[in-house]
């Protein structure tokens, strides 16, 4: 599955180096377009908010840390609800997909995208595609009014089911155009994966010059989707991991030796792992797939984990799923979308630490092993999360209606605003090892950092200023701003 873009980005110049990555706009291939007032500009609650409207000038900044002669930098349009719009409300019809793995809040931003259609814009017409992109052409459809939705975020995963694999673009466009309808805005909630489905369904309607917008909004409990502050649930899940670590906690403070070892989701990265850790104190040492380690000799982790224990008498050990991967005998599975299936790294360690510990050492030690992965991104969202899904939500139905399609919403810097596709699937994020936040960690747990000589791939690469060999420490890190 490809994910080459065949529309180059819009990019827009301005003054002292301003550049507005813009999103896709129907004007953009469609001419002798119609415009309507905005409904929300008769509705009491809306029209006596002083500028609710957005300025179509608005625009919010990549980049908040700027040195005072570096220029503007890009820039992403302000999401929010413009004066007029493309569609007049009973003409829309509009579906929801959702796509990937589960993510705490999915039924959250279903709510909210059904509620705001009807609410703000009438728009009643509203169906869930059942069981992610497949069901575009393979199943039957659900009609999401707000009644049915209204108590749906007080519940984990996503009321209209997810999958992986299945996508077929030609069989996903012609499914909207053979519903008989011209005008629709098709709202796809998933991860990478989704997205890059999402901008080639775009492509295809783009190319048959069809009025439907296509609108996402990032899921990912992994935090992997770059650009974005943070993506929903990740909040949540960060929160629900503490449980288990207060757990592994006790168990390890009450026993001889003890070792509790939690392992966290995060395929390619690590930020649950990572701001788990941070959030908990609890955490002696966090794995994640960005930061290589080693188990045996100086440095290692069986060296750390000795001096814990006899330092404490117990330790605690976070680790990302997608950690150490490449310690592991390789299987090369996929998932149905292509994602490799990773092995089971807690599992591995545990009974690597239990070996070393019988063999090598005279010191018993009592290790549980806790894998919440499952049950940390199946409960419904919290509060702080509820209100960005809502947000989120808002944001792309009102980008929708204003004839943006090709977009996601997306919190940059604090702000809520509309991103093209392309940007948002060029690469994933990751946890950056050469950051300050990684360099935190590693102050607030006091691991090693395991780039020694048998981690020598980093040192290699020259991400790295200069590493000290004897203390083990990342000692001069070039630290972004
Ligand atoms: N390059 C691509 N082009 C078209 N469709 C894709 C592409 N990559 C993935 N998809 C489709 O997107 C859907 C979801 O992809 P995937 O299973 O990778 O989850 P995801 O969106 O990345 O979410 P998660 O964060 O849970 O992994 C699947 O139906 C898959 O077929
Ligand atoms: O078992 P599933 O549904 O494929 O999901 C597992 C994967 O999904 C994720 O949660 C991403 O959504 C990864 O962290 C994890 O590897
Ligand atoms: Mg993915």
């Amino acid at each position: 599955m490809g994910s080459q873009s065949n529309f180059q980005m819009k990019e827009v110049p301005g003054e002292f180096g301003y550049v507005l990555q813009d999103v896709p706009h129907f004007s953009d291939y469609i001419s002798d377009l119609q415009t309507y007032p905005n409904p929300l500009r008769s509705n009491p609650a809306y029209s006596v908010v002083k500028q609710y409207f957005v300025d179509m000038d608005d625009s919010v900044p990549e980049k908040i840390v700027v040195h005072k002669d570096t220029p503007r930098g890009v820039h992403f349009r302000r999401a929010g609800p413009r004066q007029q719009v493309y569609f007049e409300s009973d003409d829309v019809l509009a579906c929801i997909v959702t796509c990937g793995g589960l993510c705490p809040g999915l039924n959250t931003v279903i709510r909210e995208i059904v509620h705001s259609l009807d609410y703000m814009y009438g728009v009643s017409k509203v169906l869930g595609i059942d069981g992610g992109y497949r069901g575009f052409y393979s199943k039957n459809t659900i009609n999401l009014t707000p009644k049915l939705c209204n108590d749906i975020h007080k519940r984990g995963g996503t009321i209209i089911g997810s999958s992986r694999g299945g996508h077929d673009t030609t069989k996903i466009v012609d499914s909207i155009q053979d519903r008989g309808i011209n005008q629709a805005c098709v709202y796809i909630i998933g991860g990478d994966g989704t997205l890059r489905g999402a901008n080639v369904i775009y492509e295809e309607i783009r190319k048959r010059g069809l009025k439907v917008a296509v609108a996402g909004i990032p899921k990912t409990i992994d935090n992997d989707i770059p650009v974005i502050d943070r993506s929903f649930g990740f909040d949540t899940a960060v929160e629900e991991a503490q449980r288990a670590i207060n757990a592994a906690h006790v168990e390890a403070d009450s026993a001889e030796n003890g070792i509790g070892m939690v392992k966290l989701m995060g395929r390619y990265s690590g930020f649950i792992a990572m701001h788990a850790t941070l959030a908990s104190r609890d955490v002696d040492c966090c794995l994640i797939p960005e930061s290589p380690f080693y188990l045996e000799g100086k440095g290692g982790l069986f060296e750390y984990i000795e001096k814990k224990l006899k330092e404490n008498g117990h330790m605690v050990i976070v680790v990302a799923e997608g950690a150490g991967q490449e310690l592991l005998p390789t299987k090369n599975e996929e998932d149905a979308s292509g994602n490799k299936l990773l092995q089971d790294v807690g599992l591995w360690i545990a009974q690597r630490i239990k070996d070393h510990f019988a063999k090598q050492t005279k010191m018993p030690i009592t290790l549980k092993y806790i894998d919440p992965t499952y049950m940390i991104r199946a409960i419904p969202s919290n509060a702080s999360d509820n209100v960005y899904c809502t947000l989120l939500a808002q944001s792309a139905v009102h980008g929708a209606m204003a004839g943006y399609t090709g977009f996601t919403s997306g919190l940059v810097n604090g702000r809520h605003t509309y991103i093209p596709f392309n940007r948002i699937i060029e690469k994933q994020n990751k946890v950056v090892i050469t950051d300050r936040m990684w360099a935190r960690l590693l102050s607030s747990t006091n691991q090693p950092s395991f780039l020694g000589p048998k981690c020598p791939s980093l040192m290699n690469a020259g991400q790295l200023g200069t590493y000290d060999k004897v203390t083990g420490l990342l000692g001069c890190l070039s630290l972004k701003p």
